[in-house]
C-alpha cells in the first residue's frame, strides 16, 4: 500500500554531511520588539548575503493549510487549471504550468509548478483585483488569506526596522507598499512533482554538460522573500565572488528570508539582492516531490524603482559610487521591472539567448560583475 503523501513531511533525511552555505539566524520576535541587537544581526544579514533563516515568525500555522491547497490545486485536471494559467504578457498571478518557463540562456525548460496568488485578489476578496483562480483556490480563500495577511505583516516589519539604519525617514518603504495600491506582493505554492507523478518533467541539459536547474539562477523582484520548506532541500544559493552553487540547509522551524531586486534598488545597492536557484533535492530526497511556499512583498507597481538617495544621504552616498546603480535602465518603475522579468522567462517569448538576458535583475550585481545589466549584453 501507499502511504498517504501528508505522511512523509516534514523530511528529516537531508544529508548530514552535506557541505552547506551557513546563513545568519534571525529571531523575528526579538526584532519585533525592538531588540537592537538582533536588528544589528538582520542588518548584517541584509548587506551581506542577503539571506538568513527567519526563526519565531508565527507564520507556522499558515503553512500545511497553503501546501493542502498547493495539492488540491495541482491534482485538478488540466481542463480546470490551464485557463487560470498565468500567460504571456508578465503576470505573475495564476496557476504556472512546469515547462512554460525558461531557466537559462540555452533555452532549458523549467520543471516546476507555481499557484500563484495576488495579495491584492487574496484581501480584497470576493472582489477580483488582478484576476480569478481555480476552483480550489476560490474555495480556500480563507486559507490563501490568512497566509498572506500574516506573511505580509512579517515582511513589513522586517522592513520598517531596516529603515533608520540607511538613513531612510520613518515609513518611506511602508509608503511604496501601500494596501491597496495595485503590487506584485503574491503567496507561492511550488511543487517539483516526483519521476513518474502528475506533471513530472525531467531537468534539461545546461551548457557545461550538468543537468539544467529546475528553477533558473536568479535574484527575486521584490524588497523581501520568505521561503517555507518541508524538509526537502534543492535551494541554491552563488556566494559573491565564488563559482560554486551551495546548498541551503533546510531546518525545521525556519524560513529562509533573502533580499530582492527593489530593496537592493532603494537602498542604493546597501542590502544585498543574491541570486539563487533550486534543483533536486539531493539523494535520497529526489525520489519524492518537492514543496515549498513563498510569500513575496513587492512594491505597488506604479511607485518608481530607483536608489532614494533624495530621502537618505547614505543611500546617495552608496549609489554614486556602485556601478551596479549607476548602470541601473533609467525610468523604471517596480511595475515594469517585475513584467519585464516575468514575460521574458516565458519560453512563448523567448527569441533566442538575449531574451534570457533581457529578463534578468540585479544578478550581474549579485555576482559583482554589472557592465550593463537589466538589458541584453552583447556578445
Ligand atoms: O523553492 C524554492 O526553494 C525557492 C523558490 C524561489 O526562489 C522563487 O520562487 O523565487
Ligand atoms: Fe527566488
Amino acid at each position: 500500500m501507499v502511504a498517504p503523501q501528508s505522511s512523509s513531511y516534514p523530511r528529516t533525511d537531508f544529508p548530514e554531511d552535506l557541505e552547506c552555505h551557513p546563513l545568519l539566524v534571525v529571531d523575528f520576535a526579538k526584532v519585533k520588539s525592538g531588540d537592537e541587537q538582533e536588528i544589528d544581526q538582520l542588518y548584517k544579514a541584509c548587506t551581506a548575503l542577503g539571506f538568513f533563516y527567519l526563526k519565531n515568525h508565527g507564520v507556522e500555522d499558515f503553512t500545511e493549510p497553503m501546501f493542502d491547497m498547493g495539492k488540491a490545486t495541482f491534482d485538478l485536471p488540466d481542463e480546470e487549471l490551464m485557463p487560470f494559467e498565468q500567460g504571456d504578457s508578465g503576470m505573475s498571478a495564476g496557476y504556472k504550468k512546469a515547462g512554460l518557463n525558461n531557466v537559462d540562456a540555452k533555452g532549458n525548460l523549467d520543471t516546476v509548478h507555481f499557484i500563484n496568488v495576488a495579495k491584492d485578489d487574496a484581501l480584497a476578496y470576493p472582489d477580483v483585483k488582478q484576476r480569478t483562480y481555480p476552483r480550489i483556490v476560490v474555495e480556500r480563500m480563507d486559507t490563501v488569506t490568512s497566509f498572506v495577511r500574516t506573511s505580509d505583516n512579517v515582511l513589513q516589519t522586517l522592513m520598517a526596522v531596516l529603515e533608520p539604519r540607511i538613513g531612510l525617514p520613518k515609513g518611506t518603504l511602508a509608503a511604496l507598499h501601500k494596501e491597496g495600491d495595485i503590487s506584485g506582493s503574491e503567496s507561492r505554492c511550488i511543487l517539483k512533482p516526483a519521476e513518474g507523478d502528475k506533471g513530472y518533467l525531467p531537468e534539461g541539459k545546461g551548457e557545461d554538460g550538468n543537468p539544467a536547474a529546475a528553477i533558473g539562477a536568479h535574484t527575486d523582484f521584490g524588497v523581501l522573500s520568505m521561503l517555507h520548506g518541508r524538509g526537502c532541500g534543492g535551494l541554491q544559493v552563488l556566494p559573491p565572488g565564488t563559482s560554486k552553487w551551495q546548498h541551503i540547509r533546510p531546518l525545521p522551524g525556519h524560513a529562509v528570508c533573502n533580499v530582492g531586486d527593489t530593496l537592493s534598488v532603494y537602498s542604493g545597492n546597501i542590502f544585498k539582492s543574491n541570486i539563487h536557484r533550486v534543483v533536486p533535492p539531493p539523494a535520497p530526497q529526489n525520489k519524492h516531490p518537492r514543496w515549498s511556499l513563498v510569500y513575496f512583498l513587492r512594491p505597488g507597481f506604479d511607485q518608481p524603482l530607483a536608489p532614494l538617495s533624495d530621502k537618505s544621504d547614505l543611500v546617495r552616498a552608496n549609489a554614486e559610487k556602485d556601478p551596479a546603480m549607476q548602470a541601473l535602465p533609467k525610468g523604471e518603475t517596480a511595475g515594469s521591472w517585475y513584467k519585464r522579468r516575468i514575460a521574458l522567462q516565458r519560453v512563448a517569448n523567448r527569441k533566442g539567448p538575449e531574451t534570457w538576458a533581457a529578463s534578468r535583475g540585479t544578478e550581474r550585481a549579485s555576482l559583482r560583475f554589472f557592465p550593463a545589466w537589466g538589458r541584453p549584453l552583447a556578445g
